[in-house]
């Protein structure tokens, strides 16, 4: 399917930066236009792939161009009083091109957890396709402010879009990495998973359509549920050679049967591995699996069982399935979106935390400003200057 990516803050650019990478890589067509957002130049100017012009600078009266320092609370202000500004950019969007909006942001920061909700909610009222938000949530050990923004932006992000995908800085970290260099692996890691998923639903010119190819309305009717979403990638590297691909087909000498059992063994590596927001699956409301590769590795019967698998999994009798032929890639891959989880652990400590930090502050201010007082206090017996 086609989108207007749009990433908010520092995470939220380079992570849309990386989906052009991606796109590019596969042939995928999903990205129609890609959008970056910050109140920081110094960010901006790091984005390689988004077009200058697609790069926009908001809230310089307030930050003079140095970011809102993990305050979500300015970052949210700057978007509204800027609304004009991003509207601009949005203006460029070939909007009647597209088939959802994605908005993508880092939740522990400034600026995209505090202005992605508000842009969202923009974007809901003033256009008709979906508006999906990818959230990045912090590390555990990023500290008390950062999880105490994730876990308010959140909230209101899931109220502002039509569906929230996720994913879980913490549970992807590696040990031994630097941060940055951390970073740019888990953004690869984000791209595949969800840009395959989005590619999937991209019909290009000069494709063989297969009545089983993946519809960008099927992956519209899995996201509506208003939900929060997490998806889960497993793969096998396979050979692919012009010449074999070119003189088998499904259905003549290629082994049929183990590629149905490839297939329905990747579904279920997918589902139960590291999803990028860890839940239970069986609290899924919804699901979709795509099959991507090259095309004569992909079979109806293999996606077809993993997709009863999965509804055995899950107990929900909305599971989708199709696939995503790819000639480009020596991987043979199963996506597993899972939409609607309700019982994710990560969420219900990350509120807790956040309830805790909110409370402690509440408390500190409070003693702080006694404390204040009792320093100042001389009985009235001082007069003021003025
Ligand atoms: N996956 C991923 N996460 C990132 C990356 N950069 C930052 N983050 C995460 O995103 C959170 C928010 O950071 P930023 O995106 O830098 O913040 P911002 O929205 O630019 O806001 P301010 O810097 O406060 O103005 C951090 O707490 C990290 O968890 C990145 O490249 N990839």
């Amino acid at each position: 399917m086609k989108l207007a990516l749009i990433g908010f803050g520092q995470a939220g650019g380079k992570v849309v930066d990386e989906f052009l990478a991606f796109d590019d890589a596969i042939d995928g067509g999903f990205v129609e236009s890609a959008i970056a957002i910050n109140s920081a130049t110094t960010d901006l100017k790091g984005l390689d792939r988004v077009s200058v012009e697609n790069r926009v600078l908001i809230g310089q009266a307030r930050v003079k161009g140095h970011g809102v320092g993990a305050d979500n609370e300015l970052g949210a202000e700057i978007a509204e009083a800027n609304i004009d500004e991003l509207q601009g950019a949005i203006d460029r969007i070939p909007v009647h091109e597209i088939d959802a909006f994605l908005v993508v942001a880092g939740m522990g920061g400034g600026t995209g957890s505090g202005g992605a909700p508000v842009l969202a909610k923009h974007l809901q009222r003033v256009y008709t396709q979906p508006v999906y938000g990818l959230g990045i949530l912090p590390g555990t050990d990023e500290g008390g402010i950062y999880t105490l923004n994730a876990a308010r932006s959140f909230r209101t992000f899931v109220d502002q879009v039509d569906n929230l995908l996720v994913f879980d800085n913490d549970a992807w970290r590696s040990a031994g990495e630097s941060v940055e260099g951390g970073y740019d692996r888990i953004n690869r890691e984000i791209v595949e998973r969800f840009g395959l998923l989005f590619a999937a639903g991209e019909v290009r010119e000069g494709d063989h359509v297969a009545e089983s190819v993946v519809d960008s309305s099927e992956i519209i009717n899995t996201l509506s549920n208003s939900g929060v979403s997490t998806v889960g990638y497993a793969s096998e590297t396979v050979e692919i050679d012009d010449g074999l691909l070119s003189s088998l087909t499904a259905d003549d000498e290629f082994d049929e049967g183990s590629a149905t059992n490839r297939l329905t063994s990747l579904v279920r590596k997918a589902t139960l591995g590291r999803l990028t927001l860890p839940c239970d699956v069986a609290s899924a409301d919804r699901g979709l699996v795509v099959a991507s590769g090259p095309p004569n590795y992909l079979n109806r019967k293999g996606v077809e069982r993993g997709r009863q698998w999965l509804e055995d999994e899950t107990g929900s009798m909305e599971i989708r399935g199709g696939d995503y032929p790819i000639t480009v890639r020596d991987e043979v891959g199963t996506i597993v979106l899972l939409s609607g989880v309700t019982d994710v652990p990560r969420i219900d400590q990350l509120q807790e935390v956040a309830i805790e930090a909110q409370e402690t502050t509440a408390d500190v201010r409070a003693t702080a400003d006694e404390d204040f007082a009792s320093l100042m206090d001389t009985g009235d017996e001082l007069d003021a200057l003025f």
